[in-house]
């Protein structure tokens, strides 16, 4: 796998977790918005006029209709309303065909804002994973970038393609028509209004509680697919354990908590909204208009000419204000969604270094190491080592050592709290990422396979790497006549789990990625303790090729396989107790001595 920084790695990186990573700055509520909306800001001003023009015009026809019939009913004899009524017939017509266009016109702009912003966006992400640090991804990145490359690019999606031309025909519609019926008779004109802000504050009402319930439900939400996942990705041991009880009761909870969120919203809330949508119904704002206006005509103040406009436009007022809601609401998803967006842009990444500095030669040398995951508790602590190119290096120690530790802060998926590392006489913090990394293979145990070509799964290694030259990597790890038994040889597709491989040939897979890499240091996660006794031979004789001539850090965890090294360094609670090789070590009788007699007795070798 060709991680976020381009390097050569031939498997997962050792675990790791949550680095040492500021929270993400507070960013202002609507500035996130507004910056992320800038570039665009013409085709949004564009889409609202238009939205607005397009609300205009299509209030025009009931305008019409309600003029005609003010017409018709003041005049005595209708023979001279002819032309009047054919200009209101033509206003009528010519709103609802401009109303047409400017609503397709003010979508168009909107879905060209939406479809550069989203584009601009991604293309901004995406370059900047490319400078976070690998162990931000282990921690919780990967969710934090997932959710924000879905969700949140979907809810700005619809902030920008929808809501915003929605809130803003909705209510130019609604103010629109307000003038009109003000203009027809004030007094009758508030009672509508009156009517409208009594709707409007019971959905106040009934949605007051709604960020808790919500809350309450996207975390039971959250608990059903963490479930589910953790029950289809351990499904061997549900299967073999029958452990699936557990979880599903976790299941069972989580399905059950949601039942009672959404069971206690709707009955919190069934009042207030029954009351908005009654409210709000064509029924209700017909009855009150026809009560107060025939109450006004009653009085004198107003003629039955008159009441008609608020029949027939009045009644529509409450059609509008759920859009202008839903598009409102959309506003605040959306504004909350830049908020994440913008908060995954501004962590901290590794900069481009000030001084740049290219490694002279494969040399790796660690200066007083320290690191501390929580910045506090150091993992590993003033650890100093060379190792010199073509020879071997081997990390020991009981697990929590600190090895995987050490090994990772190579390739930068931490930078060290304190001391250095340099590889060719320059820190890898001056080393920029693309030759840091093409100086370096990693190959670890848990082995990643793309869901491409075998050859492309190797060419990862080198992009640039000729077919010759994947197939020369594939014979040097022993597995090119594995791969020409293959349905479709290199060219056959592998899935994330490897297809048809076994654990020994996607081992070798990703040793043959490392091969055409190149890389002149080589680190190793003893990458052979799961298989069987006839792979462990196979992938020996490939990580034999790779190794050769390289500097090589293994991290060790079954002795025999690194009395052979040329230095091997013994680790214990992060701190680097001996040093030397196997038979130095077991000579001093300390700490590697006993872990050998441990795995192998009395045996020397
Ligand atoms: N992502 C992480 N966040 C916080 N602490 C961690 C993280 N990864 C490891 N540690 C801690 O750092 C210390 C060193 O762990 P490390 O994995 O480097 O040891 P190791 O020698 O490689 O162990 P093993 O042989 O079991 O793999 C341990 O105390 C471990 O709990």
């Amino acid at each position: 796998m060709r991680d976020t920084h381009g390097s050569h790695l031939s498997g997962a990186p050792p675990r790791t977790g949550a680095p040492v990573d500021p929270s993400p700055p507070r960013l202002a509520r609507f500035g996130a918005l507004t910056r992320l909306l800038w570039p665009v800001r013409l085709h949004l001003l564009g889409c609202a006029v238009l939205s607005a023009a397009g609300a205009v015009a299509g209030l025009a026809p009931y305008v019409a209709v309600a003029e005609i019939a003010r017409v018709v009913l003041r005049a005595e004899d209708t023979t001279g309303t002819a032309d009047t009524v054919g200009s209101w017939v033509g206003v009528g017509v010519a709103g609802a065909c401009a109303r047409l266009v400017l609503v397709f016109l003010s979508s168009r702009l909107g879905h060209y804002a939406d479809a550069e912003t989203l584009h601009a966006i991604r293309v901004r992400i995406v370059r900047h994973l490319g400078v976070l640090p690998l162990g931000w991804f282990r921690a919780s990145g990967s969710a934090a970038v997932k959710k924000v490359m879905t969700q949140d690019l979907e809810e700005m999606h619809q902030l920008i393609a929808h809501a915003l031309g929605e809130v803003v025909g909705a209510a130019t519609a609604i103010a629109a028509a307000f003038v009109y019926l003000v203009v027809v008779d004030w007094r009758l004109a508030l009672v509508a209004v009156a009517v409208l802000l009594l709707m409007a504050a019971s959905f106040k009402i009934a949605m007051r509680s709604a960020g808790m319930h919500i809350a309450r439900l996207l975390a039971a939400e959250g608990r059903i697919s963490a479930a589910s996942v953790e029950y289809a990705d351990g499904i061997t041991v549900v299967k073999t354990f029958g452990a699936g009880g557990t979880i599903l009761a976790r299941f069972d909870a989580a399905v059950r908590e949601y039942t009672e969120a959404m069971r206690a919203w709707v009955t919190e809330t069934q009042v207030s909204s029954a009351a908005a949508r009654l409210l709000g119904s064509e029924m209700t704002v017909f009855g009150v208009m026809m009560i107060a206006g025939m109450w006004s005509v009653s009085s004198g103040r107003l003629t039955t000419a008159d009441l008609l406009p608020f029949l027939v436009v009045g009644i529509g007022l409450p059609t509008s204000i759920v859009p202008a809601i839903h598009g409102a609401q959309g506003l605040r998803k959306g504004r909350v969604s830049a908020g994440h967006i913008e908060a995954l842009l501004a962590r901290a990444g590794f900069e481009a270094p000030a001084h740049p500095q290219l490694p002279r030669g494969a040399r790796v040398e660690f200066d007083r190491v320290t690191f501390a995951y929580d910045g506090v508790t150091p993992a590993v602590v003033e650890i100093s080592a060379t190792c010199e190119p073509g020879t071997v290096t081997a990390l020991v120690g009981p697990s929590g050592a600190g090895k995987s530790t050490l090994a990772s802060l190579l390739p930068r998926f931490y930078d060290v709290t304190a001391g250095a590392i340099r590889i060719g006489g320059a820190d890898v913090r001056a080393i920029p990422a693309t030759a840091l990394l093409s100086s370096l293979a990693l190959v670890f145990q848990d082995v990643v396979l793309l869901r491409d070509t075998v050859a492309e799964n190797i060419r990862l290694g080198r992009m640039t790497a000729t077919d010759e030259e994947v197939r020369a990597a594939a014979r040097a790890a022993q597995i090119d006549g594995v791969i020409q038994r293959l349905p479709r040889g290199y060219d056959t597709m592998l899935g994330e789990d490897g297809g048809g491989l076994s654990g020994g040939e996607r081992q070798r897979l990703t040793i043959a990625r490392a091969i055409v890499s190149g890389a002149p240091i080589v680190v190793l996660d003893e990458a052979t303790a799961a298989l069987d006794a006839d792979s462990e031979a196979a992938v020996q004789d490939a990580l034999a090729e790779l190794i050769a001539g390289k500097t090589v850090i293994v991290i060790a965890h079954r002795l025999h396989t690194i009395a052979g090294a040329d230095q091997i360094l013994v680790l214990d609670a992060g701190r680097l107790v001996e040093a030397g090789e196997h038979r130095e070590l077991l000579a001093q009788g300390g700490l590697y001595a006993r872990m050998w007699r441990a795995q192998h007795g009395g045996a020397l070798v």
